[in-house]
Protein backbone atom coordinates (compact mmCIF):
# COMPACT_ATOMS: atom_id res chain seq x y z
CA UNK A 1 0.00 0.00 0.00
CA UNK A 2 3.04 2.24 0.84
CA UNK A 3 4.56 1.24 -2.23
CA UNK A 4 1.42 2.16 -3.92
CA UNK A 5 0.70 5.33 -2.08
CA UNK A 6 4.49 6.62 -3.69
CA UNK A 7 4.01 5.77 -6.92
CA UNK A 8 0.58 7.53 -6.75
CA UNK A 9 2.72 10.73 -5.27
CA UNK A 10 5.20 10.43 -7.70
CA UNK A 11 2.62 10.94 -10.80
CA UNK A 12 0.17 12.97 -9.60
CA UNK A 13 1.61 15.13 -6.65
CA UNK A 14 -1.88 16.75 -6.48
CA UNK A 15 -3.61 13.80 -4.86
CA UNK A 16 -3.12 12.99 -0.94
CA UNK A 17 -3.53 9.11 -0.19
CA UNK A 18 -4.25 8.47 3.26
CA UNK A 19 -4.21 4.98 3.98
CA UNK A 20 -7.09 3.26 6.49
CA UNK A 21 -6.04 -0.24 8.20
CA UNK A 22 -8.81 -2.47 8.92
CA UNK A 23 -9.60 -6.35 8.76
CA UNK A 24 -13.68 -5.95 7.21
CA UNK A 25 -14.16 -9.55 8.25
CA UNK A 26 -14.53 -8.18 11.58
CA UNK A 27 -17.94 -6.15 11.38
CA UNK A 28 -16.70 -3.76 14.78
CA UNK A 29 -13.73 -2.76 12.50
CA UNK A 30 -16.39 -2.07 9.45
CA UNK A 31 -18.16 0.45 11.45
CA UNK A 32 -15.30 1.93 12.70
CA UNK A 33 -13.41 2.58 9.62
CA UNK A 34 -16.40 4.22 8.22
CA UNK A 35 -16.64 6.33 11.58
CA UNK A 36 -12.94 7.80 10.26
CA UNK A 37 -14.06 8.74 7.23
CA UNK A 38 -16.96 10.81 8.56
CA UNK A 39 -14.37 13.77 8.02
CA UNK A 40 -14.13 13.68 4.11
CA UNK A 41 -16.56 14.63 1.38
CA UNK A 42 -16.94 10.96 -0.56
CA UNK A 43 -17.80 11.08 -3.89
CA UNK A 44 -16.93 7.38 -5.31
CA UNK A 45 -17.51 4.61 -2.48
CA UNK A 46 -15.66 0.88 -4.18
CA UNK A 47 -16.36 -2.21 -2.39
CA UNK A 48 -13.09 -3.90 -3.93
CA UNK A 49 -11.86 -5.88 -0.72
CA UNK A 50 -12.63 -9.51 -1.29
CA UNK A 51 -11.32 -13.05 -1.60
CA UNK A 52 -12.56 -16.41 -2.97
CA UNK A 53 -12.26 -20.03 -2.59
CA UNK A 54 -11.56 -22.44 -4.86
CA UNK A 55 -11.83 -25.94 -3.43
CA UNK A 56 -15.03 -28.99 -3.26
CA UNK A 57 -17.75 -28.74 -0.80
CA UNK A 58 -16.36 -31.78 0.81
CA UNK A 59 -12.80 -30.43 1.37
CA UNK A 60 -14.28 -26.87 2.30
CA UNK A 61 -12.74 -24.77 5.76
CA UNK A 62 -15.59 -23.53 7.33
CA UNK A 63 -13.33 -20.79 8.92
CA UNK A 64 -12.08 -19.65 5.78
CA UNK A 65 -15.65 -19.53 4.50
CA UNK A 66 -17.07 -17.86 7.30
CA UNK A 67 -14.24 -15.19 6.83
CA UNK A 68 -15.26 -14.91 3.20
CA UNK A 69 -19.18 -14.53 3.76
CA UNK A 70 -18.36 -11.87 6.66
CA UNK A 71 -16.27 -9.85 4.14
CA UNK A 72 -17.71 -10.63 0.50
CA UNK A 73 -21.12 -10.00 1.87
CA UNK A 74 -21.44 -8.13 5.20
CA UNK A 75 -18.80 -6.14 5.36
CA UNK A 76 -19.90 -4.89 1.47
CA UNK A 77 -24.07 -4.73 2.88
CA UNK A 78 -22.71 -2.79 5.82
CA UNK A 79 -20.53 0.05 4.06
CA UNK A 80 -23.06 0.16 1.17
CA UNK A 81 -26.05 1.16 3.34
CA UNK A 82 -24.30 3.38 5.56
CA UNK A 83 -22.56 5.42 2.31
CA UNK A 84 -26.34 5.26 0.64
CA UNK A 85 -27.73 6.91 4.35
CA UNK A 86 -25.33 9.41 3.77
CA UNK A 87 -25.09 10.31 0.19
CA UNK A 88 -28.16 9.00 -2.20
CA UNK A 89 -29.08 12.81 -2.59
CA UNK A 90 -25.81 14.13 -3.10
CA UNK A 91 -24.68 14.87 -6.81
CA UNK A 92 -22.79 13.16 -8.67
CA UNK A 93 -21.99 10.19 -6.16
CA UNK A 94 -21.11 6.35 -7.21
CA UNK A 95 -21.91 3.19 -5.26
CA UNK A 96 -19.42 0.49 -7.04
CA UNK A 97 -19.62 -2.72 -5.89
CA UNK A 98 -16.97 -5.71 -6.90
CA UNK A 99 -18.86 -8.73 -7.99
CA UNK A 100 -17.57 -11.52 -10.65
CA UNK A 101 -18.41 -13.25 -13.54
CA UNK A 102 -19.30 -15.88 -10.56
CA UNK A 103 -22.12 -13.50 -9.49
CA UNK A 104 -23.91 -14.32 -12.98
CA UNK A 105 -22.79 -17.45 -13.12
CA UNK A 106 -22.23 -20.82 -11.41
CA UNK A 107 -18.80 -21.35 -10.73
CA UNK A 108 -17.55 -25.37 -10.37
CA UNK A 109 -15.39 -25.65 -7.22
CA UNK A 110 -16.85 -22.24 -5.99
CA UNK A 111 -20.00 -22.73 -4.86
CA UNK A 112 -19.92 -20.48 -1.23
CA UNK A 113 -17.91 -17.46 -3.38
CA UNK A 114 -19.97 -17.48 -6.04
CA UNK A 115 -23.10 -17.46 -3.70
CA UNK A 116 -21.16 -14.55 -2.20
CA UNK A 117 -20.99 -12.89 -5.34
CA UNK A 118 -24.22 -13.72 -6.56
CA UNK A 119 -25.19 -11.64 -2.98
CA UNK A 120 -23.29 -8.95 -4.62
CA UNK A 121 -24.60 -8.78 -7.96
CA UNK A 122 -28.77 -8.98 -6.95
CA UNK A 123 -28.13 -6.37 -4.07
CA UNK A 124 -26.33 -3.53 -5.76
CA UNK A 125 -28.71 -4.04 -8.77
CA UNK A 126 -31.60 -4.07 -7.14
CA UNK A 127 -30.58 -0.81 -4.44
CA UNK A 128 -29.41 0.96 -8.08
CA UNK A 129 -33.29 0.34 -9.21
CA UNK A 130 -34.22 1.95 -5.68
CA UNK A 131 -32.58 4.56 -6.17
CA UNK A 132 -33.29 5.59 -10.07
CA UNK A 133 -36.70 5.22 -9.33
CA UNK A 134 -36.85 7.34 -5.84
CA UNK A 135 -34.85 9.81 -7.70
CA UNK A 136 -31.82 9.87 -5.95
CA UNK A 137 -28.49 11.36 -7.38
CA UNK A 138 -26.62 8.69 -6.54
CA UNK A 139 -26.10 5.58 -8.59
CA UNK A 140 -25.08 2.31 -7.33
CA UNK A 141 -23.28 -0.06 -10.29
CA UNK A 142 -21.99 -3.50 -10.04
CA UNK A 143 -18.49 -4.64 -11.67
CA UNK A 144 -18.39 -8.23 -12.66
CA UNK A 145 -14.59 -9.13 -13.71
CA UNK A 146 -13.86 -12.97 -14.72
CA UNK A 147 -10.24 -14.19 -14.29
CA UNK A 148 -7.72 -11.17 -13.85
CA UNK A 149 -4.38 -11.24 -13.01
CA UNK A 150 -3.77 -10.12 -8.89
CA UNK A 151 -3.22 -12.21 -5.76
CA UNK A 152 -6.56 -13.51 -6.21
CA UNK A 153 -6.00 -16.77 -7.86
CA UNK A 154 -3.29 -17.74 -5.75
CA UNK A 155 -5.26 -17.08 -2.46
CA UNK A 156 -8.26 -18.87 -3.93
CA UNK A 157 -5.93 -22.03 -5.08
CA UNK A 158 -4.09 -21.41 -1.94
CA UNK A 159 -1.09 -22.01 -3.89
CA UNK A 160 1.71 -19.10 -4.29
CA UNK A 161 3.02 -20.34 -7.12
CA UNK A 162 -0.11 -20.41 -9.28
CA UNK A 163 0.19 -19.91 -12.75
CA UNK A 164 -2.74 -17.80 -14.89
CA UNK A 165 -1.03 -18.60 -18.03
CA UNK A 166 -1.31 -22.08 -17.32
CA UNK A 167 -4.65 -22.06 -15.93
CA UNK A 168 -6.62 -19.75 -17.98
CA UNK A 169 -6.46 -19.57 -21.95
CA UNK A 170 -6.98 -15.85 -21.66
CA UNK A 171 -7.35 -13.40 -18.51
CA UNK A 172 -7.57 -9.75 -17.97
CA UNK A 173 -4.81 -7.59 -17.00
CA UNK A 174 -4.92 -5.01 -14.18
CA UNK A 175 -4.64 -2.03 -16.06
CA UNK A 176 -7.78 -3.34 -18.58
CA UNK A 177 -9.68 -4.01 -15.56
CA UNK A 178 -9.07 -0.66 -14.36
CA UNK A 179 -10.28 0.56 -18.07
CA UNK A 180 -13.62 -1.33 -17.66
CA UNK A 181 -13.97 0.31 -14.05
CA UNK A 182 -13.60 4.20 -16.20
CA UNK A 183 -16.06 2.73 -19.05
CA UNK A 184 -18.77 1.75 -15.92
CA UNK A 185 -17.98 5.12 -13.87
CA UNK A 186 -18.85 7.10 -16.73
CA UNK A 187 -21.41 5.51 -18.25
CA UNK A 188 -25.54 5.53 -16.75
CA UNK A 189 -25.92 1.79 -16.45
CA UNK A 190 -26.11 -0.68 -13.75
CA UNK A 191 -23.66 -3.26 -14.85
CA UNK A 192 -20.14 -3.76 -16.47
CA UNK A 193 -19.32 -7.21 -16.83
CA UNK A 194 -16.74 -9.71 -18.68
CA UNK A 195 -18.53 -12.26 -20.63
CA UNK A 196 -16.81 -15.40 -19.75
CA UNK A 197 -16.97 -16.57 -23.42
CA UNK A 198 -14.94 -14.25 -25.03
CA UNK A 199 -13.71 -11.81 -22.38
CA UNK A 200 -15.61 -8.81 -23.77
CA UNK A 201 -17.01 -6.32 -21.77
CA UNK A 202 -20.72 -5.19 -21.74
CA UNK A 203 -22.34 -2.26 -20.22
CA UNK A 204 -26.21 -3.06 -19.05
CA UNK A 205 -28.86 -2.33 -17.06
CA UNK A 206 -30.15 -4.77 -14.41
CA UNK A 207 -29.54 -8.47 -15.63
CA UNK A 208 -31.71 -10.27 -12.81
CA UNK A 209 -35.35 -9.66 -13.58
CA UNK A 210 -37.07 -7.06 -11.28
CA UNK A 211 -40.86 -7.39 -9.53
CA UNK A 212 -40.86 -3.53 -9.32
N1 LIG B 1 -8.83 -11.37 -9.88
C1 LIG B 1 -9.87 -12.03 -10.35
O1 LIG B 1 -9.75 -12.99 -11.16
C2 LIG B 1 -11.25 -11.61 -9.96
C3 LIG B 1 -11.47 -10.83 -8.83
N2 LIG B 1 -12.75 -10.47 -8.50
C4 LIG B 1 -13.03 -9.65 -7.33
O2 LIG B 1 -12.24 -8.47 -7.40
C5 LIG B 1 -12.04 -7.96 -6.08
C6 LIG B 1 -10.60 -7.57 -5.93
O3 LIG B 1 -9.79 -8.73 -5.96
P1 LIG B 1 -8.35 -8.77 -6.63
O4 LIG B 1 -7.74 -7.43 -6.69
O5 LIG B 1 -8.43 -9.53 -7.88
O6 LIG B 1 -7.59 -9.70 -5.55
P2 LIG B 1 -6.41 -9.36 -4.56
O7 LIG B 1 -6.30 -10.58 -3.69
O8 LIG B 1 -5.20 -8.94 -5.33
O9 LIG B 1 -6.95 -8.12 -3.71
C7 LIG B 1 -7.93 -8.30 -2.71
C8 LIG B 1 -8.05 -7.02 -1.91
O10 LIG B 1 -8.98 -7.24 -0.83
C9 LIG B 1 -8.35 -6.83 0.37
N3 LIG B 1 -8.79 -7.65 1.49
C10 LIG B 1 -8.81 -9.01 1.57
N4 LIG B 1 -9.24 -9.40 2.79
C11 LIG B 1 -9.50 -8.27 3.49
C12 LIG B 1 -9.97 -8.01 4.80
N5 LIG B 1 -10.28 -9.01 5.65
N6 LIG B 1 -10.11 -6.72 5.20
C13 LIG B 1 -9.78 -5.71 4.37
N7 LIG B 1 -9.35 -5.88 3.12
C14 LIG B 1 -9.20 -7.15 2.67
C15 LIG B 1 -6.86 -7.02 0.14
O11 LIG B 1 -6.13 -6.21 1.04
P3 LIG B 1 -4.67 -6.70 1.53
O12 LIG B 1 -3.84 -6.83 0.31
O13 LIG B 1 -4.25 -5.63 2.47
O14 LIG B 1 -4.89 -8.03 2.19
C16 LIG B 1 -6.72 -6.56 -1.31
O15 LIG B 1 -6.65 -5.16 -1.38
C17 LIG B 1 -12.52 -9.04 -5.10
O16 LIG B 1 -13.80 -8.66 -4.60
C18 LIG B 1 -12.65 -10.29 -6.00
O17 LIG B 1 -13.65 -11.17 -5.54
C19 LIG B 1 -13.82 -10.84 -9.28
C20 LIG B 1 -13.65 -11.58 -10.38
C21 LIG B 1 -12.35 -12.05 -10.82
N1 LIG C 1 -14.21 -15.49 -11.80
C1 LIG C 1 -13.03 -15.42 -10.99
C2 LIG C 1 -13.22 -14.59 -9.80
O1 LIG C 1 -14.25 -14.21 -9.35
C3 LIG C 1 -12.60 -16.77 -10.55
O2 LIG C 1 -13.25 -17.39 -9.69
O3 LIG C 1 -11.55 -17.18 -11.09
Amino acid sequence: MNQLKDEIADNYPEVDVVIKVADLSVSNEVYQLYETLKQYHIETWINNAGFGIHTMMKDEDTKRAQNMLHLNIEALTILSTLYVQDYANVEGTQLINISSAAGYNMAPTAVIYSATKFYVSSFTENLALELRENGAKMQAKVLAPAATESEFAKIANNDKDFDMDQAFDKYHTSDEMADFMLQLYDSDKIVGSVVSEDYSFVLTDNKFPYLG
